[in-house]
């Protein structure tokens, strides 16, 4: 493998973040301890010589799946996620067999994210992976539900009979040249589980349905967890099931890396490698022809139609050889290369989503998929006669209007647009705005841009108004009642952020807070003088906190097994909803809320159904105070709201309040992938509250300071990363 050519265009510095990032990951086989990772890690070399091929270099998981996170992270793998943009909205109707749309999705989720990285992340992995999970039965594929009666169908029509459940992998190995180019080379397989379901009668239906269980799974339930009490009987490799075919995957890697496979000067050779019992088909894209893919990224309307037949003949049946797949440009450069290499990229994303490739034509659907990717960064450049690209415009575009974006979507949530829809979906504007008590064209507009937003669906019917329903997105993360809902966060955004971002330039200038100037209240501690000084900002406020909490609440407790701990104190805890996540994740472990006064006499009314006596609630202010006594310190979206010199008072209690051996756990978004989301996040802190985001390093500095070592970070596919360091 040419690594060099990967070394030599990182500067030596984020070369060492990068590595030690790699190495701080999760290393832990199959029992996670902090403690035991070494021979754990040995195990693996000695289970697989093919994951320890791995090691050192940057291997990334393109999926949010837990699962897959879960199932990698005990295999040993050290691996990176970076959760794909790519929208699994491919039309079904043009593939020939289920698994051929797995492995088209798993392949374009991986194209993307390998594509996104070197701009988004300025660094360029060596292997991106990418899964896709679908059910099939009587000749349906089956996803993720998108609310509770998607899955009442799902579910029914698996109910008493056999069926498929297929993965497809895709394998993306990026090789940096030394022109600043990056070939991609691919392979791909599926494989597949038959699975026998029990009859089920309408209530286990509707009590399972009702766990919530259903909503992030494929065909609407999960074996390994409660949906594993409906299933007969299992053929075939379970943790294919649960997301990721790890037998088949360490196959795949082994004609990759021990036979040859891995080079990107050989010539393809046709034939299949083919193992015992499972399907293996490594497919190997290769260089594009400039002909072809470039018809169908800029021509006409007929060959923007996707067939999946003809994206095949890009694809070499192979034995484990490889050719380039594709070349992209990271400069400005419109060399021939570059440029039939995008056309490439375009042509493998042309599938859209249906509503979308109803509407547009040929051009748009290229615009469309590559709106997120780096395809704009890439070719920043003018055509021939000066006028700008249509993809640079689109994303200035949506750069310029992501205001407008948001405001919308606070709004039809404040308007209870979305709850109302998911009571009574299919009524249509006039219906909506009487219910909203609001004018029929305001609503009309509305509804449109939630429509446009992927927010609601509408459907059209004949010489009739449209009809709304929501949208997947909407049935999870904004009905007041839903799980994960983020209703409460919303409306901070909009009472508290939104103000606050108006005085942006101020607080750039001046490097402070902005409450005074959106609020004109002057506040020398923001917590004490503006969140908690009356009742209705304070409920505003820990709505915020709680609903955020819930979101990430288990990826930040199962970030780490933490199974060694048996008392926490989660400071600043509020409403104690991360605390309840702790607590269901480890069955000996007992945490103690320690918040402010004004908090924690509100904090019961979250919890009506409080049921564990394991968490219990202490009223203090962390600065001043004695903390409880803890194995373990939570702090959870607490440094980020403080400068430096806050940060150090804070910790140097917790670490007097430590002992040899106690933790220090923080979550945060941490800011080394310069992702929008924790760049603007830090933004956000400095007019909040004068915080700031931090990266990894300056976390372990911080923390070196007051005696903790040994930390180690675990980038969670939520919103926060997890970062732990052990008092020495
Ligand atoms: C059938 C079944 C599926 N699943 C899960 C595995 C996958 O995570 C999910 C199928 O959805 P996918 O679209 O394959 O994956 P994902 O959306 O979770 O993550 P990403 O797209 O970012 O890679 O269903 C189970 O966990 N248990 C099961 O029994």
């Amino acid at each position: 493998m040419r690594r060099h050519h990967v070394t030599s265009r990182r500067s030596s510095q984020s070369q060492a973040a990068d590595s030690d990032r790699v190495s701080l990951l999760i290393s832990a086989v199959a029992k996670r301890t902090l403690q035991g990772s070494l021979e754990d890690e040995k195990a693996a070399m000695v289970l697989n010589p093919v994951i320890s091929k791995l090691a050192g270099k940057l291997v990334v998981l393109a999926s949010a799946s837990p699962r897959r996170l879960e199932i990698l992270r005990n295999a040993g793998l050290r691996f990176e996620v970076v959760p794909s943009w790519f929208k699994e909205t491919l039309d079904k109707s043009l593939f020939k067999a289920p698994h051929e749309y797995a492995m088209e999705t798993a392949k374009q989720k991986a194209l993307e994210v390998a594509r996104r990285m070197p701009f988004k992340h300025l660094k360029t992995p060596d292997i991106v992976i990418g899964a896709d999970t679908i059910v099939a039965v009587d000749g349906m594929i089956l996803e993720k539900p998108v609310d509770k009666h998607d899955a009442y169908r799902m579910l029914s029509s698996l109910s008493g009979k056999s069926h498929s459940v297929f993965t497809g992998v895709a394998i993306v190995l990026c090789h940096e040249k030394e022109n600043d180019e990056v070939d991609y080379q691919l392979f791909d397989f599926y494989e597949e589980t038959k699975v026998k379901f029990a009859d089920l009668s309408e209530n286990m239906l509707w009590e399972y349905i009702n766990s919530g269980e259903p909503m992030d799974k494929a065909g609407g339930y999960g074996i390994q967890a409660l949906g594993g009490m409906l299933v007969e009987y299992v053929h075939g490799d379970f943790l294919n099931v649960v997301g990721f075919p790890l037998n088949h995957f360490c196959k795949q890697l082994d004609l990759i890396y021990n036979h040859g496979a891995f080079s990107s000067e050989q010539e393809t050779s046709p034939g299949s490698a083919s193992h015992n019992g499972t399907h293996a088909s490594p497919t190997i894209l290769t260089q594009s022809s400039p002909n072809a893919p470039a018809q169908s990224s800029h021509s006409n309307g007929s060959s923007a139609k996707h067939n999946p037949s003809a994206s095949q003949t890009h694809h070499t049946q192979s034995s484990p050889s490889a050719s380039p797949v594709h070349k992209v440009k990271k400069n400005d450069g419109e060399s021939e290369v570059g440029e039939s290499s995008w056309t490439l990229v375009n042509s493998l994303s042309k599938h859209t989503d249906d509503r979308q490739a109803e509407v547009i034509d040929s051009e748009n659907a290229a615009l469309l998929m590559t709106s997120r990717g780096p395809a704009m960064e890439l070719n920043v450049t003018e055509h021939e006669g000066g006028e700008p690209r249509k993809e640079d415009l689109q994303r200035i575009t949506e750069l310029m209007d992501g205001f407008k974006a948001s405001k919308a979507l606070f709004t039809a949530s404040k308007m209870c647009v979305f709850d109302l829809l998911q009571s009574r979906p299919g009524l249509n504007a006039a219906q909506v705005a009487e219910e909203i008590k609001a004018s029929v064209k305001g609503t009309e507009c509305l509804l449109e841009a939630c429509v446009s937003l992927g927010l609601l669906r509408s459907k059209e019917r004949k010489c009739q108004k449209p009809v709304y329903e929501n949208a997947g997105l909407a049935s999870r993360f904004l009905l007041s009642d839903a799980p994960f809902s983020l209703q409460g966060y919303i409306q901070h955004c909009d009472k508290t952020v939104w103000p606050l971002f108006s005085h942006l330039e101020d607080a750039v200038r001046e490097g402070s807070n902005q409450h005074e100037k959106a609020f004109g209240k002057k506040s020398k501690d923001v917590f004490q003088d503006t969140f908690y000084n009356s009742l209705d900002v304070k409920l505003r406020f820990m709505n915020a906190m709680h609903s955020i909490a819930k979101v990430t609440g288990k990826a930040v407790a199962t970030a780490f097994d933490l199974s060694s701990f048996k008392t926490a104190c989660d400071l600043g805890g509020c409403t104690g909803a991360m605390a309840y996540e702790f607590t269901k994740s480890y069955p000996g472990l007992s945490v103690t809320v320690f918040d402010l006064p004004a908090v924690v006499e509100m904090s019961e009314h979250f919890h009506p159904l409080r049921t564990d006596n394991r968490v219990s609630f202490v009223a203090g202010d962390f600065f001043k105070d004695d903390l409880p006594k803890a194995d373990l310190y939570i702090l959870a979206r607490i440094l980020h709201d403080w400068p430096d010199e806050k940060v150090h008072v804070l910790l140097s209690k917790v670490a007097d309040a430590c002992t040899p051996g106690c933790a220090v756990l923080i979550a945060e978004t941490m800011l080394d992938g310069r992702t929008p989301y924790s760049a603007l996040q830090s933004l956000n802190m400095l007019a909040q509250t004068e915080g700031t985001e931090r990266t990894e390093s300056q976390y372990a500095d911080l923390l070196s300071k007051h005696g903790f070592g040994n930390t180690r970070v675990v980038h969670t596919t939520n919103f926060l990363d997890a970062f732990i360091g052990i008092k020495l």
